[in-house]
């Protein structure tokens, strides 16, 4: 009888995802067979620590500490242990041994994806990774093949669960920001560090994956520009909540054509920002992710889901231990990323957008005008202007007069909104710079 021999998988980690991974992979085993045409083996778990305590019984003659000979052993390695090292050092030694690899490291992707990209390439072999960005969500398989004959012009994505959980909080429930974070991370959407979250940084590697793809280019990590969700605060929300925005914080990746006959140019950055409150992105509430995409024959297109979770996640990384089984089953080498359209990455001065700005100023005649003269010095234009009732405030016993003005700007260059914003706090009419949002995925 030629029955084909079984499909050897060693899993490496087995924290929230990767426990989750062993056990579908053991419970489905006949499911996978079926599906693949022969039996995905799970030949052993890589893991610190044997003894150690988790969410899922596995059986213990599957634990060892000894990854290498574990790797060398393998047709599939799935790593999720997360981190850079020894991640990106067992990647590769699973690559050169042969096996393809399965992952849901996005930090090591964004750092080290192209190196590891040339060399499953050198050696014939396939690197997956549909669980790095959005988790459960398909996004990387649609962008790499769905979306493969079209040409991608904009995404813009919420890639984090936490910061979206957080925002959610305190715009549907007026909670603090503390507070807000304290159940996301009891919640686990949090990294082990939420200042990864907070701050950007999962976000910011999640677009400089996302944009190598969409693009056809490299687009190294520390080229996405990058802001955290820390200063966004409980007023600014509720300002954009008056003016029918959601706060969101959003991986965006443009294509901008260039002009006559130059080649385009890529954006890439993550920070918070104001949705109009009809876009679909407002409607991604808690800890759910969403990526909207833009295409030029497709149109716009939105993937919605749990973006992060042990199972959920464990879903996106089983997907592509079947695909890997697949593609073993038939042999060939592997079909590589193509990362050859090498577009220049525009400077982040350069970048068109619009902002909201809430600042605080003299109530007096006048006092308009001199704002609108800083607007016209600097030349960008105002589209909105919202006035909220005037604050009467007597710190010394002189009675002063406040007023609140909130003000959206039509799209300029970065650089002359941000030169805006230094001249607005140095003007004498205005007594306090509230804060400062960009406006994306609107007209204005
Ligand atoms: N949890 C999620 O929602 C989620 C979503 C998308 C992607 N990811 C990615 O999946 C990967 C795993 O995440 P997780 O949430 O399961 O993390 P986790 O911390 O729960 O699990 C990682 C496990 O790997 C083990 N480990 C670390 N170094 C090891 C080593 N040298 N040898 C053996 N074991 C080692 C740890 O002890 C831990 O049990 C990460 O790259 C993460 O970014 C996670
Ligand atoms: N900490 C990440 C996990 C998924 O990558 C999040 O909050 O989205
Ligand atoms: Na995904």
């Amino acid at each position: 009888m030629n029955e084909k021999r079984a499909i050897k998988v060693a899993l490496l980690g087995a924290g929230s995802v990767g426990s989750q991974v062993a056990r579908l992979l053991l419970e489905q085993a006949d499911e996978y067979e079926r599906r693949v045409g022969t039996r995905l083996e799970l030949i052993g778990i890589s893991v610190r620590n044997p003894d150690a305590k988790r969410d899922v019984d596995l059986p213990k003659e599957l634990f060892t500490t000894d990854a290498e000979t574990l790797i060398v052993s393998a047709d599939i390695v799935v790593e999720l242990m997360g981190g850079i090292n020894p991640a990106r050092e067992l990647v590769t030694l699973a690559l050169e041994s042969g096996a393809d690899v399965v992952t849901a490291n996005k930090a090591l992707l964004a750092h080290h994806g192209a190196e590891l990209f040339e060399l499953a390439e050198r050696v014939g072999a396939q690197l997956y990774y549909e669980a790095a960005v959005g988790g459960a969500i398909p996004i990387i398989r649609p962008l790499r093949e769905n979306l493969g004959g079209d040409r991608v012009e904009r995404i813009l994505g919420i890639v984090n669960g936490t910061t979206n959980y957080i925002l959610d909080r305190m715009h549907t429930r007026g909670d603090s920001f503390d507070e807000s974070l304290r159940i996301a991370t009891e919640l686990g959407y949090a990294e082990a560090d939420p200042t990864a979250d907070i701050e950007g940084y999962d976000a910011q590697q999640k677009a400089s994956i996302l944009a190598s793809i969409a693009f056809h280019t490299k687009v190294p990590v520390d080229s996405v520009y990058r802001e955290g969700i820390t200063k966004v605060s409980i007023d600014e929300i509720e300002d954009a909540k008056r003016a029918g925005y959601v706060v969101k914080l959003l991986a965006i990746c443009e294509r901008i054509p260039g002009n006559n006959g130059e080649k385009d140019q890529v954006s890439a950055r993550v920070y918070p920002a104001l949705v109009p409150e009809t876009h679909p992105l407002a409607s991604v509430h808690g800890g759910n992710n969403a990526i909207f995409v833009e295409a030029k024959a497709a149109g716009s297109l939105m993937f919605y889901g749990a973006g992060a979770g042990g199972v959920e996640t464990a879903s996106a990384v089983l997907g592509d231990l079947v695909a890997a089984a697949r593609r073993h089953l038939l042999g060939g080498p592997g079909s590589g990323e193509s990362m050859d359209a090498d577009l220049p990455i525009l400077p982040v001065e350069e970048i068109v957008t619009s902002y909201q700005i809430s600042l605080e100023a003299e109530d007096e005649a006048g006092i308009l005008a001199g704002i609108a003269q800083t607007f016209a010095e600097k030349q960008v234009s105002v589209a909105t202007l919202e006035q909220a009732a005037p604050v009467e405030e007597s710190d010394d016993g002189d009675a002063e007069s406040r007023a609140t003005l909130v003000i959206g700007t039509h799209r300029a260059t970065e650089g002359a909104l941000s030169s805006l914003v230094t001249a607005l706090a140095e003007s004498p009419a205005v007594h306090d710079i509230k804060g400062v949002l960009r406006v994306e995925g609107s007209n204005l």
